[in-house]
C-alpha cells in the first residue's frame, strides 16, 4: 500500500472558538471522492460500530466484530466515519471510551478484504478514509480513551493512537504489524505514535513490530493507565468509564474548551496555537458556569 495523500488541516474561527477543517491535498496520483471509496468498502460487509451515549456526557463506542477478533470490516470503516460525526454533534458530549467487543479490542482490517482491495489506488482510497476518520476522532471536542483490553493489532494499533488516552487491562497487547505485511502503518498511527511516544521508540515499535505489554507501554508513554480486573467487560467498562469521569466533571462548555486550547497546543505552531487560546478562552470568560462559580468564593 503506497503512502497516503497529505492531509492538510486548517484552523477556524468559529463563534464557539476553534475548529479544524481537513482540505485534502491529493498525491498526483489520485483523485479521492469519498462517494466511491464508500462504494468500494461496502463490497466487504460485517460487523458493526455501535455508539452508547450517556446523559452524563460519555459516550461509548464499541468495534463489533468479535468472529473476526473485531477487525475492520469495509462496512465498519464506514460505520466508523458515521459514528464520529455524531459525536461531532453531540453537543453535550464530554468523554468518548473506545472499546472492542467480547474481551479483545481489533484486530485491524479485515484481511479478507486486505487482500481484494491490494492494488495502490484502493489501498490509498482507503488509507485516506481511515487516515481521516481517526484524525476527526482524536480532534473530537471530547476527552477520548481507548480501552486495550485483548488485543490492538495493525490498524487496531493505530485506533488507539486516535484517543488522547489509553488503559490497558493487564492481559492487553498493543502491536504494529505492518512490517510482517509488508507495510508501514497508513490510517496515521506512525505519525501520531512519534508523538506519543518520540521518534525512537516509535522506530522501535514499527521496525521491531514489537509487542507493548502493560509494563513497557506505561514504561514508554503509550498506555497511561493500567486496569488489573476480573474479565468481564462490565469490570472493565465500568473501571474505565470511573479513571475517565475524574477529568469530564463540571460544565461541558469547560470540558470542551480544555480539549479544544490542548488540541491547539498539541498541533498548531505557537502563534496560531495563542491565537486559538484566546478565541476560546473568549468562549468561557464571563460565561455562565465561569458567572457561577466565581459566586462560590472557591479556596483550595
Ligand atoms: C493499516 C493496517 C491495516 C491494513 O494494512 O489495512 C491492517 O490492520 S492489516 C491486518 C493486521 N492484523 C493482523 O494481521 C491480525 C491477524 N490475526 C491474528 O494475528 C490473530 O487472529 C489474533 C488476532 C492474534 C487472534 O488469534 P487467535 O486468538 O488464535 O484467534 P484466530 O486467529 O483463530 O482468529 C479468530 C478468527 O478471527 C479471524 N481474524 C482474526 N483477525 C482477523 C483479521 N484481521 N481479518 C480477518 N479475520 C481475522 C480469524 O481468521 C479467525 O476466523 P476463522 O478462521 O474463520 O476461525
Amino acid at each position: 500500500m503506497a503512502v497516503c495523500s497529505a492531509v492538510r488541516f486548517r484552523l477556524i474561527q468559529s463563534r464557539s472558538g476553534v475548529r479544524f477543517q481537513s482540505r485534502t491535498v491529493h498525491s498526483s496520483q489520485t483523485s479521492l471522492s469519498t462517494v466511491g471509496i464508500r462504494e468500494n468498502l461496502r463490497a466487504f460487509p460485517g460487523g458493526s460500530i455501535d455508539l452508547k451515549k450517556r446523559e452524563s456526557g460519555m459516550a461509548v463506542i464499541t468495534i463489533n466484530n468479535p468472529a473476526r477478533m473485531n477487525a475492520f470490516s469495509g462496512s465498519m470503516m464506514i460505520e466508523l466515519e458515521e459514528r464520529v460525526h455524531e459525536l461531532e454533534t453531540w453537543s453535550e458530549g464530554k468523554g468518548v471510551i473506545v472499546q472492542g467487543a467480547a474481551g479483545t479490542f481489533c484486530s485491524g482490517s479485515d484481511l479478507n478484504a486486505v487482500r481484494a482491495m491490494a492494488n495502490p489506488q484502493d489501498g490509498i482510497k482507503m488509507c485516506e478514509f481511515m487516515q481521516t476518520t481517526l484524525t476527526r476522532l482524536l480532534r473530537l471536542p471530547l476527552i477520548s480513551v481507548a480501552l486495550v483490553e485483548g488485543k490492538a493489532l495493525g490498524g487496531g494499533a493505530e485506533l488507539t493512537t486516535a484517543c488522547d488516552f489509553r488503559l490497558m487491562t493487564s492481559g492487553g497487547v498493543i502491536q504494529f504489524v505492518h512490517k510482517h505485511m509488508g507495510l508501514v502503518p497508513g490510517w496515521g498511527g506512525a505519525s501520531r505514535l512519534v508523538r506519543i511516544v518520540g521518534s525512537q521508540n516509535s522506530l522501535k515499535l514499527l521496525a521491531g513490530a514489537k509487542m507493548v505489554d502493560p509494563e513497557f507501554g506505561k514504561q514508554i508513554g503509550l498506555v497511561d493507565e493500567v486496569l488489573h480486573c476480573s474479565s468481564g467487560e462490565r469490570n472493565t467498562l465500568d473501571q474505565a468509564e470511573q479513571w475517565l469521569s475524574q477529568f469530564i466533571k463540571g460544565p461541558e462548555a469547560v470540558i470542551r474548551a480544555v480539549k479544544r486550547v490542548v488540541l491547539s497546543g498539541r498541533e498548531l505552531p505557537l502563534e496560531e496555537a495563542l491565537t486559538a487560546e484566546r478565541n476560546v478562552f473568549g468562549t468561557v470568560w464571563g460565561a455562565p458556569p465561569n458567572h457561577n462559580l466565581l459566586g462560590l468564593k472557591l479556596r483550595y
